[in-house]
């Protein structure tokens, strides 16, 4: 079964707060965009990767791609201000109907049997993304009062891969275009326009590196996928 992936890699980092692509930063010696991208280049599902990055970066990921021989990369787009457009300009590129998978480069730890899974449930159902039972207790609160504690049981934290029919999220980014809305994942822009989406359960370790402290869970995630 096989599919494309598009790969926002155009953010600026500005809560890891160092001034410059979080994505950058080595984890043992190489990048966390490597990370990210070497599990696509191994997966034999994966027919093409579209990176997309911001223009000062440009430079730093096509020297990465070509040293790494990541040769599943077919196109370095640039990118817009937001996630959501990033990855809008990515699935330009994507012309042919297929699946496809949108996977932030900032989680560099996805595993390719459940991106496999994934592909097999977007199949059949045309929209499916990766998600992990939420462990916290989570409440909503209004200038410091709790206003109510939602049932943990229905509860998901949501991670990427996020994968779709191509003429479904393409439909979902025009409408949202079209409409000025923005969401946080690709997911919700498919949800407004009345499409069901599926959960498939992924695991803990698939983390979004955002802040500082996240860099300290990679080395301990790296460091037990070493020790397996
Ligand atoms: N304009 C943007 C913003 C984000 N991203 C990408 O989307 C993914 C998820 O975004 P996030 O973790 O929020 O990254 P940043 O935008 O870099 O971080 P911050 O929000 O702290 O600035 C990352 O791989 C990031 O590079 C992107 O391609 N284009
Ligand atoms: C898409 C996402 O990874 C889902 O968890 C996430 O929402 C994208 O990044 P954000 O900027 O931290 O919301």
């Amino acid at each position: 079964m096989k599919y494309n992936v598009v790969i926002p890699a155009a953010g600026m980092g500005k809560r890891m707060g160092i001034g410059t692509n979080k994505l950058r930063i080595s984890l043992q010696d190489k990048p966390i965009i490597a990370y990210t991208l070497n599990v696509f280049e191994n997966d034999p599902w994966c027919s093409s990767i579209v990176l997309v990055v911001n223009e000062q970066d440009r430079d730093f990921m096509e020297e990465l791609v070509r040293s790494y021989k990541f040769m599943k990369v077919k196109a370095i787009v640039k990118g817009g201000r937001e996630r959501q457009e990033s990855v809008y300009e990515g699935l330009k590129r994507i012309k042919e109907e297929c699946i496809v998978l949108v996977h932030d480069g900032a989680r560099p730890f996805v595993r390719i049997e459940h991106i496999q899974k994934l592909v097999q449930v977007t199949s059949e159902k045309s929209a499916a993304i990766l998600a992990v039972p939420v462990k916290d207790t989570i409440k909503r609160a209004k200038d410091g009062i709790v206003q109510e504690t939602f049932d943990r049981s229905e509860l998901w934290s949501i991670q990427t891969p996020q994968a779709f029919k191509l003429s479904l999220l393409k439909e979902a980014y025009e409408k949202a275009e079209m409409d000025g809305f923005t969401g946080t994942d690709d997911a919700s822009l498919v949800e407004r326009i009345g499409h069901h989406v599926e959960i498939v359960e992924g695991d803990y370790n698939n983390i979004k590196i955002t802040t500082k402290e996240d860099l300290y869970f990679a080395e301990a995630i790296i460091k037990g996928i070493n020790e397996k």
